[in-house]
């Protein structure tokens, strides 16, 4: 690998090809290549101004768009008759929306689906650990305790000569973890706030919304807020170990929603915990890593860092070397 730029670009790469492995069963190749450079335009649209011209990053967006759904619709037919004629069902998300519910669902509606849960769930949990990662390595203290919690699991593990791979009770014997996790997205705020529409006249502390007006709900606004957390900027996980959630989901109601909130509450906010404990257990007990290079976070269009923070990976020694090390000393 030449560059940074060269290995940012892998990682997105790989993360990208991870999703489609698992919606559809597709290995990379040209066909996946095509459709990831369509959905990197559609996702630059996402943070553009809104002008329908095919030059702007808007109309390239929308153009993408179709060419995405294009491709995804071809797909759905393709394995709908395959299923239909009593192929050998493949195990992904496609062939559980495929059996569909009652009364099944038509390929629109899964194409719909499965561009919605392309965006949805790639671009936020990427984001998201990258981001975990910077604030971990800037707070060695933080990450020390993250390292101490899962180098114990593993030694269990070990010691009880335990299933390899991370089962359901590891994952919730990782307090501290949930506690990095709530403290990352409460700071970062990929998602900054949502919008709704007032469906009658709504009001609020003497303010009067009027129906069918448009409000956006700031997450961010909350979040940052010194009268809810104090040093609201300070990336500080230990103080969910104080507050009376425990590091749980979706914590305490309106002052912590990193996850919207009500009936469109995000499906996936329990995946995300899932993936990123499980991809902090692996980074911790197996890698030491140092910045490769200088970066920063950005807000605008949306919260991220500038050169995706690259790092030098260095592979750690076993756990059990390691606590014979401890253990001598
Ligand atoms: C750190 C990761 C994630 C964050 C911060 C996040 C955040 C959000 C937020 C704020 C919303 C809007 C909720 C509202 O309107 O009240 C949302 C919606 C949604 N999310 Fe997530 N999400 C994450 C991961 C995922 C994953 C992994 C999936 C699926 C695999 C997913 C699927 C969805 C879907 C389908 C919606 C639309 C729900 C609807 O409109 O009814 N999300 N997410």
């Amino acid at each position: 690998m030449s560059s940074e730029k060269e290995k940012e670009e892998m990682c997105a790469w790989i993360t990208f090809n991870l999703a489609v492995k698992q919606l559809m069963s597709f290995d990379p190749g040209e066909w996946t290549e095509s459709l990831r450079k369509e959905y990197l335009l559609l996702i630059e649209g996402f943070f553009s101004v809104p002008l329908p011209f095919f030059f702007s990053a808007y109309g390239r967006a929308i153009k993408a768009r179709k060419k995405v759904a294009e491709a995804l619709r071809l797909i759905v037919g393709k394995r709908r008759r395959e299923s239909e004629g009593g192929e050998v069902k493949k195990k992904d998300m496609l062939a559980a929306l495929l059996e569909g519910g009652e009364g099944g669902f038509s390929d629109e509606e899964i194409v719909d689906f499965l561009l919605a849960l392309l965006v949805a769930g790639y671009e936020t949990t990427s984001t998201i650990m990258t981001l975990a990662v910077k604030f971990l390595t800037e707070t060695p203290a933080a990450l020390a305790q993250l390292m101490e919690e899962h180098d114990q699991i593993r030694a269990r593990k070990e010691r009880n000569s335990e299933e390899e791979s991370l089962q359901w009770n590891d994952y919730k014997s990782m307090p501290f973890t949930q506690c990095v996790i709530n403290e990352t997205l409460r700071v970062a705020n990929i998602i900054s706030g949502v919008f709704r529409r007032a469906m009658t006249d709504v009001n609020i502390k003497g303010y009067t919304i009027p129906k069918g007006w448009k409000v956006f709900a700031s997450f961010r606004a909350v979040h940052l807020d010194e009268n809810h957390y104090k040093d609201a900027r300070t990336f500080n996980p230990w103080r969910w170990q104080q507050s009376n959630t425990g590091g749980a989901a979706t914590a305490t109601g309106n002052l912590f929603t990193p996850f919207g909130g009500g009936p469109r509450l995000c499906p996936g906010y329990e995946l995300a915990r899932v993936e990123i404990s499980v991809f902090l257990h692996h980074l911790v007990t197996r890698f030491s890593w140092d910045p490769a290079d200088e970066d920063k976070l950005v807000f605008f269009p949306t919260t991220r860092t500038l050169k995706r923070y690259p790092i030098n990976v260095q592979r750690r020694r076993k756990i059990a070397a390691r606590t014979e090390e401890k253990d001598e000393k």
